[in-house]
């Protein structure tokens, strides 16, 4: 191992990516389900106890065949009692944990209900971040493969406006469903380049984040404004603190409203969480030591800051530790390619910041390492909900450095009910966290 290795990362101020939220209380309604994952349920496997199957949903038959061709064979809990309702347009406000399933049910749902009509856009569906807005943009072609007429449109910041453009006035090119970040779709609808008075599902993925913000906030009003009255509106999180709730509210209309009954169930079980306490300057090398012992897949190790990610991710690379970085201060196109490198398994190890720290869905990742702790407990769940995907096996570990670290994992401990042990001296057997 080079001697790099033991070097310390530079501190840099709180990055911009992340950002403080109001720390939630209390418990909260239930009208899910209790969740039927065992500790060692496999992707695929998530079955309750009186199921139902994709087809008592009665999708289209090009739906229904999609559904198929993706594996999926029973809808989880969050699908069952959300599926049903959201295909008649019903407003949904959505609480579930991470990697369950909830980008299927308003793709699912936003598919069944259009009716493609040329030059005219039906669905709409924010989220804050741009991998995340191209990786449910992938998610609408895998369920609409046999609707060859339906068109999805993904945009972002980042890139020229004008192609943007230019794909909306094209009628061989102009989507049925725009999938965007706030900030560029607002940008669009200023320049008159976008036309929303057709939608008629309004759908936001991570509401909660995306709606924390002012700067996002005002876009998101700006936008819904310019859609009509009547419509569905579906928002989706895997944390909705009782602050948010009623920000969220205000755009929906009699939802169905989905939370799992306390906060202790957003703790997924098939992934085993460890701290390690230690002092910044021996992170290097336990980092190092981890990554030699654990058997994983692929890794995520998230810092605090985007200058803290390239120099890890460069010692790392100099240590014998092929990894990629990935963070907002990278050029978009890269970005992009980036994550693609990275879901397809050309490299196992990733370098990021708070920017992948929710929604992305990697199947292969089963560790999750915070090199640096996050500044509250939200983000931690999020995080290690990268690892442990629909149900499967999964290993997390946090350094934990200074005071204020101590107070997150109380935090992180009390809010979710979840006993955060001392990573084991002997190490973790792989037979607990690695999925066969
Ligand atoms: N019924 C199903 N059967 C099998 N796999 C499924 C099913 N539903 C979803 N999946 C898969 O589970 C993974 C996680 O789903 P998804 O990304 O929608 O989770 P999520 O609830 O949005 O999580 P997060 O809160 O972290 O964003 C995806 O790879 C998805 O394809």
């Amino acid at each position: 191992m080079s001697h790099q290795i033991e070097e310390e990362l530079l501190e840099y101020d709180e990055q911009e990516d992340v950002q403080q939220v109001v720390a939630p209380t209390a418990a909260v309604t239930s009208t899910e389900a209790e969740a039927g994952e065992g500790d060692d349920a496999k992707k695929g496997s998530y079955v309750g106890i009186h199921s139902t199957g994709f087809k008592d949903f009665l999708l289209k038959p090009e739906l229904a065949r999609a559904i198929v061709d993706c594996g999926f064979e029973h809808p989880s809990e969050v699908q069952q009692v959300c599926i049903p309702q959201s295909i008649h347009g019903t407003d949904v406000l959505c609480q579930a944990k991470s990697g369950l399933g909830k980008t299927a049910v308003f793709v699912l749902s936003t598919l069944q209900q259009l009716e493609p009509v040329a030059g005219e856009i039906s669905t709409v569906v924010i989220c804050h971040t741009r991998e995340l807005a191209y990786q449910i943009r992938n998610e609408y072609q895998r369920f609409s493969k046999y609707m060859p007429e339906v068109r999805t449109a993904v945009f972002y910041g980042g890139t020229p406006i004008k192609n943007d453009a230019e794909l909306l006035k094209n009628p061989e090119t102009a989507p049925h469903i725009v999938v965007a970040t706030p900030g560029r779709l607002n940008a669009l609808l200023r320049d008159k380049s976008i036309r929303l008075n057709n939608v008629k599902n309004f759908v936001i993925d991570e509401c909660d984040k995306v709606l924390e913000g002012i700067a996002m906030r005002r876009d998101v009003q700006e936008i819904f404004r310019a859609t009509p009255h009547e419509k569905q509106v579906m928002f989706f999180s895997a944390t909705l603190s009782k602050e948010i709730r009623p920000i969220c509210k205000k755009f929906l209309q009699s939802p169905l409203e989905i939370y799992v009954d306390d906060e202790a169930k957003l703790t997924l079980h098939g992934l085993q969480q460890y701290y390690i306490k230690l002092a910044e300057k021996e992170k290097n090398r336990k980092l190092a030591e981890l990554l030699d012992s654990l058997d994983f897949n692929q890794v995520i190790i998230f810092v605090r800051s985007t200058a803290r990610a390239n120099q890890l991710n460069e010692i790392l690379n100099s240590s014998g530790f092929p990894s990629i970085c990935i963070h907002s201060g990278i050029e978009q196109e890269e970005r992009i390619a980036r994550y693609k490198a990275f879901k397809d398994f050309q490299k196992r190890i990733c370098v990021t910041t708070d920017v992948f720290g929710r929604g992305i869905d990697i199947e292969r990742i089963n560790l999750a390492i915070n090199y640096d702790l996050p500044s509250e407990a939200d983000q931690y769940l999020h995080r290690v909900g990268r690892a442990g995907r629909f149900g499967t096996k999964g290993l997390a570990v946090s350094f934990v450095s200074s005071e204020a670290d101590e107070k997150v994992l109380a935090d992180i401990q009390s809010r979710f009910d979840v006993k955060i042990a001392e990573f084991p001296e002997g190490g973790v057997d792989p037979s607990t966290y690695m999925n066969v």
